[in-house]
């Protein structure tokens, strides 16, 4: 089957492209335990401003929040909790000292320690940004309303309580680092040049000026609804070295302070071990570590260490100068918790008092978005498997191929990556690579095609115009580098080209389908023999699990009105389908990490 001049219509309109799921939640494709109860809204969960509530449902097009996003606002905003002693002291802040403009505002929320655990693709970013985004534009209508009631001079500029930024945000690389500001950026208001303040090179604000809905092409002139991001770049000596910073009014500049940076840990590690900049690190607030597993372990863990050092010493300020405590925000899809020096461990040890949100599809085998179980085949060349792969991409879904569909394929290198690309370009099949070693600007053009492809399950039957070919692409072939944290909407299927070699890659790589409630993902494996020990455990846990989900079917239709609601809970809780015990294969996991690393 030809793979020209069959695609169906890719919607133009970046609205549609870029605006996540507006699911119906009757739909058989929808993962049920995706959203947060039908009767929990972003307004009954705690979301305060109106301005964030606005762009939440009309820029983000979101209906309600997910079960992670309503149980982690909670946290996060101490809403679960009756304060204790310890907050109260966080809380006991001089406001007036910090607000430059003798502004009063709420008392700050009080600052937990909050680590979040969910499955790929549940809504964590949103988990931490929601919260994030309602507190900095909370405070800045407060200070607006503060100014507009005192008789300070007009023009007096208006000052958030903190002279650097409100928050860091920090993940492992610069895609991540990307993503995130793209998920950001709705919520920001204005245009993106008035929000990203600081893109860090490349040319990601145009990107986005390209992508983003034309209702985020508007100036916003009121600064108390403008949230501004930077992305910090890594070689800095000194934190005025950042542009950002330098320019913040707070710091003898001009500009209002930049609300949110996104960096990784390797910029920002270098600062943090240097007394003199003790001020910086006591003036953030929040700090959030993004795919905390990882950047807690192998060749990250060092520069995120100096980091909550850095953090550490200014928090000691916290009695002398009446700085709020840091509050830091863990935030993860898989959290290995086997041995004392599991990152979860380390957590704990760490992080004792931390309030844990965990749900209990994590490290579940199969994700929910996984509509069907893994295909597993086991081929030991690369041949064999490169023609499977074509024969499947050859065949419609129809007959269980993967004709139509939007596609990720992943192989264990670089080289992998450019022989299938190659392959599969030499046999009239259109595919993208996408890897370390293609330059930022053609990865972020790839990985643009590829997203705006519209998979036959995705189109619409009234859409029969085709896929422009020269825009859009139905198969990114891809290293681990595309493992963590991409959001793809509608990728259809997942193929391990050459298996993972290590079970937290695995759930990573298949959590790239269907995502955000869709459960529309598929998965199919390669692998050869010496690595079947492993692929059993898997394999074992699904199994497992699909066995626990038909038990749960049957019990809920049997379930007894009288029945005990503890007698029927746990059921649920028995940690089977989990893929713990394959967690203790920490070798593959760490030389899995270092490649990962010098790719990134
Ligand atoms: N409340 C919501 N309603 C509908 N869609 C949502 C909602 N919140 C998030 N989404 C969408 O769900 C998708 C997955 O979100 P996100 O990338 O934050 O997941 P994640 O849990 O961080 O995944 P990963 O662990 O793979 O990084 C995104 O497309 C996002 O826009």
């Amino acid at each position: 089957m030809s793979w020209t001049n069959t695609r169906r219509f890719l919607s133009s309109s970046a609205e549609e492209t870029t605006t996540p799921n507006q699911n119906d939640n009757n739909n058989d494709n929808n993962d049920d335990s995706f959203f947060a109860e039908s009767t929990t809204s972003f307004e009954s969960m705690g979301v305060q401003s109106s301005v964030l509530l606005d762009r939440i449902h009309n820029q983000l097009g979101l209906q309600r929040p997910t079960q992670i996003q309503a149980r982690s606002f909670a946290a996060i905003r101490g809403l679960d909790q009756k304060p204790t002693d310890d907050d109260n002291q966080d809380d006991n802040v001089d406001v007036e000292n910090l607000v430059d403009n003798g502004a009063a505002q709420p008392p700050p929320a009080p600052r937990r320690d909050v680590t979040i655990g969910a499955e790929t693709g549940s809504g964590k970013s949103y988990a931490y940004l929601i919260p994030l985004f309602d507190s900095i534009l909370q405070e800045k209508a407060a200070v607006a309303a503060a100014k507009a009631s005192s008789t300070t001079d007009a023009s007096t500029p208006l000052l958030p309580s903190y002279d650097y930024a409100r928050a860091i945000i920090l993940v492992p690389n610069k895609e991540l680092v990307h993503q995130v500001v793209r998920m950001a950026a709705p919520l920001c208001g204005g245009t993106i040049r008035q929000s990203l303040v600081w893109g860090g090179g490349g040319n990601l604000i145009e990107q986005l000026e390209a992508t983003l809905p034309a209702s985020h092409h508007k100036e916003e002139t009121d600064p108390s609804r403008l949230v501004r991001m930077a992305i910090m770049p890594g070689g800095l000596n000194d934190p005025l070295d950042f542009k950002p910073f330098r320019d913040s009014v707070g710091l003898g500049g001009k500009d209002a302070p930049v609300d949110i940076v996104i960096t990784t840990p390797a910029a920002l590690g270098p600062l943090a071990l240097k007394p003199k900049h003790v001020g910086m690190f006591a003036d953030i607030g929040t700090l959030v570590i993004d795919e905390a597993d990882m950047l807690l372990d192998g060749g990250y863990i060092r520069a995120l260490e100096n980091v909550l050092m850095g953090f550490r010493r200014a928090d000691k300020l916290q009695t002398d100068l009446a700085v709020a405590k840091t509050q830091h925000i863990f935030c993860a899809a898989t959290l290995p918790d086997t041995g004392l020096k599991s990152v979860d461990a380390y957590l704990q040890r760490k992080f004792p008092f931390a309030t844990r949100i965990q749900l209990d599809n994590m490290h579940n085998a199969k994700h929910s978005g996984l509509s069907q179980p893994t295909q597993w085949i086991q081929s030991e060349t690369k041949r064999e498997r490169l023609d499977k792969l074509v024969q499947l991409l050859e065949t419609p879904s129809i007959n269980d191929g993967l004709y139509g569909e939007k596609v990720m394929v992943f192989v264990n290198s670089v080289e992998d990556v450019d022989g299938v690309h190659q392959a599969l370009v030499q046999r009239g099949i259109p595919a993208v690579p996408y890897h370390a070693k293609v330059s930022p600007q053609d990865r972020a053009k790839n990985l643009e095609r590829f997203r705006q492809y519209k998979s036959s399950l995705q189109s619409l039957d009234n859409k029969e115009e085709e896929n422009d070919p020269s825009a859009t692409v139905p198969i990114m072939v891809c290293t681990d580098l595309a493992s963590r944290g991409l959001d793809v909407p509608g990728v259809t299927a997942v193929v391990q080209l050459q298996f993972s070699g290590n079970v937290v890659s695995h759930l990573h790589r298949m959590g790239r389908c269907g995502r955000a409630g869709q459960r529309t993902g598929r998965g199919i494996v390669f692998y050869e023999e010496r690595e079947t020990d492993l692929v059993d455990v898997v394999r074992e846990a699904e199994e497992q699990q699909e066995r626990m989900k038909l038990e749960q079917d049957v019990d809920e239709s049997n379930r007894d009105d009288d029945m005990d609601s503890g007698e029927a809970d746990a059921v649920t809780t028995v940690e089977i389908g989990k893929v713990k015990k394959a967690f203790s294969r920490k070798r593959g996991f760490t030389k899995k990490r270092k490649k990962l690393m010098r790719e990134g």
